[in-house]
């Protein structure tokens, strides 16, 4: 590790670089990369339009005592460095640090961590990052991983002096809970002054929701979703406002060698590009998808339906209610016949991928939480969740009604298919107005 590059590393975005001009709306900024004389690719002699891939592990000085701005790709690469002032842009922080994954990302701020350290976490997290913060218990930290962060004043009681971090997702994955950022930032910087507030924005992404202006001292993503879009790379951001946390951060990622490689950085660049058209599509149609399940009479969580309890909250922080969703079917056999059933939705973890995905986050994603614990988070063992893709609405909603016939989830009767656990109410369900607003 070069000591030097520590304070050289360049800041994100560079000085001279966006904070200082114009700022567009998200869907022009994704696309549009700051000119050379801007600071954008200050190394690239030929202007290309695209950041080259910088494909070595070294470079080269000029001086033996003098180091330059690059000496080895651990430390730091311009394709990488290109990509962190983008996503800083994007994500509206003063540095963004990107890694080999969205775990990785929790790995290097865990790292923050000393022993005797508290975090308060949601108890909706992803499984993986369950799975990795009870790890913490064994080092000395002590994690409370069983807090309804849907409600601020469940966190209250749960900060004390030795609070470090509050883990946040919103919506959750993949139940579709909302945490209220603003409200449990201002409760966890008034009653700890050092905690940090974390927040996981894999689910939306810095196109609908932006967390640091929410209140947040770091926001990170897995850049395997969203971000990239094609399911063709794994990655991680991390970004923040507060430059001597970006340097602590910055120096576990340099002492560490998880920062994103050349080939990765340059694919995510290129993939964050196309991020509001796809992110648009996606969302198009799974408020269609999420219509058609809820007006059929099946318990459906996604926060682009009026029906869900905290559709005013998700929409007093997000730019819309994103592209995942999942529903109950009463069964948990049903549910297995229903994903096996379809043709165009791929079983398959993960989400944010251009193809519609379909799972069962209890025998998937989820699988890592043991059903004790799952059965006591109330993680419905039939629950099957929708990651929507940019293929046709009408398409993808036909390819999921055949299944779910298939499957005998719906049943066909005179007045149209229901669920069956509610047919009793078939006269009602039929009156029964779903509402979804436009976006
Ligand atoms: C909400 C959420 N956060 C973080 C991660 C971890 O990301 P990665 O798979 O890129 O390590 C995932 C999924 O894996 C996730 O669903
Ligand atoms: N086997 C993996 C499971 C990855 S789940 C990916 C994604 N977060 C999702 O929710 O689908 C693991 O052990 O982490």
């Amino acid at each position: 590790m070069n000591p030097h590059l520590e304070s050289q590393f360049p800041l994100t975005p560079s000085p001279e670089s966006p904070r200082d001009r114009l700022r567009y709306n998200i869907a022009t900024e994704l696309v549009y990369v700051d000119n050379p004389d801007n600071g954008a690719s200050p190394h690239d002699r030929y202007n290309a339009s695209s950041m080259p891939i910088y494909q070595t592990a070294t470079f080269k000085q000029n001086s033996a005592t003098q180091m330059g701005e690059y000496d080895y790709t651990r430390s730091g690469n311009p394709t990488r460095s290109h990509l962190e002032r983008h996503l800083a842009k994007i994500m509206n922080a003063n540095r963004a640090l990107v890694v080999s994954s969205g775990m990785a990302a929790l790995d290097v701020i865990t790292r923050l961590l000393k022993p005797g350290d508290e975090v308060v976490a949601g108890n909706d997290l992803y499984g993986g990052t369950l799975l990795y913060l009870s790890a913490s218990n064994n080092k000395g930290q002590t994690v409370y991983s069983n807090i309804y962060t849907t409600d601020p004043e469940e966190v209250r009681p749960r900060l004390t002096e030795n609070t470090a971090f509050v883990l946040l997702e919103t919506p959750t994955n993949p139940m579709i809970k909302i945490a209220d950022i603003p409200s449990i930032s201002t409760i966890v910087h008034e009653k700890c002054s050092r905690a940090i507030v974390v927040v996981d924005n894999t689910m939306l992404s810095p196109y609908l929701q932006s967390p640091l202006d929410l209140g947040a001292d770091i926001s990170y993503e897995s850049g395997t979703k969203y971000l990239s879009g094609h399911h063709d790379l794994m990655a991680g951001v991390i970004a923040v406002n507060n430059l001597s946390l970006a340097e602590r951060l910055f120096f576990s990622i340099n002492a560490s060698g998880c920062g994103l490689s050349p080939f990765d950085s340059w694919l995510l660049m290129r993939g964050v590009k196309t991020l509001a058209v796809r992110m648009e599509k996606q969302q198009s149609n799974a408020i269609q998808i999420a219509k058609f399940l809820e007006s059929h009479g099946l318990k459906t969580h996604y926060p682009g339906l009026l029906s869900h309890p905290q559709f005013k909250l998700h929409h007093s922080m997000a730019r819309g209610p994103g592209a995942v969703l999942s529903f109950e079917t009463g069964n948990a056999t049903i549910s297995e016949r229903i994903v096996e059933g379809t043709r165009i939705w791929g079983i398959s973890v993960s989400f944010g991928c251009v193809n519609s995905l379909i799972s069962m986050p209890c025998k998937m994603s989820h699988a890592s939480i043991d059903p004790e614990t799952r059965a006591k988070r109330a993680l419905p063992e039939d629950l099957i969740r929708l990651c929507v893709g940019i293929e046709d609405a009408d398409d993808l909603i036909q390819d999921l009604q055949t299944a779910l016939i298939k499957a005998n989830a719906l049943k066909i009767s005179i007045n149209g298919c229901h669920a069956p656990y509610n047919l009793d109410q078939e006269n009602d369900a039929m009156s029964l107005s779903v509402g979804v607003l436009d976006f």
